[in-house]
C-alpha cells in the first residue's frame, strides 16, 4: 500500500518544506484542490520541480472542461489527475483519452456517486478509483472513512483503489485489513501533526507491520 500525502490549505513554499520533512515515509504527493484553486497550475509545477522522482497527483477534481484541465495538469508535470465520478461520461472519457496520450493516469473520485454510477465507472479499467469521505462530511457532519465495504468496488481485485477522508494512524491498519487499498490518501493526520516527520514515519510503520515487507 502506498501513502499519498495530501497537501491542502497551505502556501506552496510551506507545502514543499513540509514534504521535505516526510519524503522518506511517503510515496505519492497530492497537490491538493485548495492549492490548485489558490495558486493555480504553478503549485503543480513547483512541487514537481521540488520532487521530480515522486508521483505527483493533481487533485483538480475536474467535472467539466476536461481536455483543457487535464492537459494543463499534465503539462505542469502531474503524473495523475483527478476527475469526479459524478461528471458526465463524456468528461471522464476525455480525461482517459488525454491521460493515454500523455502516458499518465486518471484517478476517479467516487464522492457522492450512486451504486449504479460506481458500477458503470468500473468499466474505466485503467483508472484508479478513490473512495472518498469529503472534507465537508468530515468537518460538518463528523464522518470519517472507516472502510465500509463497497461491495463491487473492493470485490474486484484487478481495480486499483485509493481511500481518503480523515484517515488516522488508528484507522489505517483496520482500513488496510478490511479493504486492502493500493493507496491511502492522508492529509491532515500528517500535515496538522505537531511532528509531521514522526507522524508520517508512524504511518509507514503501520503499513510495514500490516504488510510485513
Ligand atoms: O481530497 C481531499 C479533500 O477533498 C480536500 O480537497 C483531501 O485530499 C483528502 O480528504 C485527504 O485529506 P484528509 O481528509 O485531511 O486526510
Amino acid at each position: 500500500m502506498k501513502i499519498q500525502l495530501a497537501l491542502d490549505r497551505m502556501e506552496i513554499g510551506d507545502a514543499i518544506q513540509l514534504t521535505r520533512l516526510v519524503e522518506n515515509s511517503i510515496d505519492w504527493i497530492e497537490v491538493g484542490t485548495s492549492l490548485i484553486k489558490e495558486y493555480g497550475v504553478s503549485s503543480i509545477k513547483e512541487i514537481k520541480k521540488a520532487f521530480p522522482t515522486k508521483v505527483i497527483v493533481a487533485d483538480i477534481k475536474t467535472i467539466d472542461n476536461a481536455r483543457y484541465e487535464f492537459e494543463m495538469c499534465f503539462n505542469a508535470g502531474a503524473d495523475v489527475a483527478t476527475v469526479m465520478g459524478v461528471s458526465p461520461y463524456v468528461t471522464i472519457d476525455t480525461c482517459m483519452e488525454v491521460a493515454r496520450r500523455f502516458d499518465r493516469r486518471v484517478m476517479i473520485d467516487l464522492l457522492n456517486t450512486s451504486e449504479e454510477q460506481k458500477k458503470e465507472l468500473m468499466n474505466y479499467s485503467e483508472a484508479i478509483f478513490c473512495d472518498h469521505v469529503s472534507k465537508d462530511e468530515q468537518e460538518e457532519s463528523g464522518s470519517r472513512n472507516l472502510g465500509v465495504d463497497e461491495g463491487l468496488l473492493f470485490a474486484d481485485s484487478t481495480r486499483q483503489i485509493a481511500i481518503a477522508g480523515g484517515i488516522t494512524l488508528e484507522s489505517l491498519a483496520a482500513l488496510k485489513q478490511k479493504l486492502n487499498p493500493s493507496v491511502a490518501i492522508i492529509g491532515s493526520a500528517i500535515t496538522q501533526a505537531k511532528d509531521p516527520a514522526d507522524a508520517a514515519a508512524k504511518f509507514k510503520q503501520v503499513i510495514f507491520h500490516v504488510e510485513g515487507v
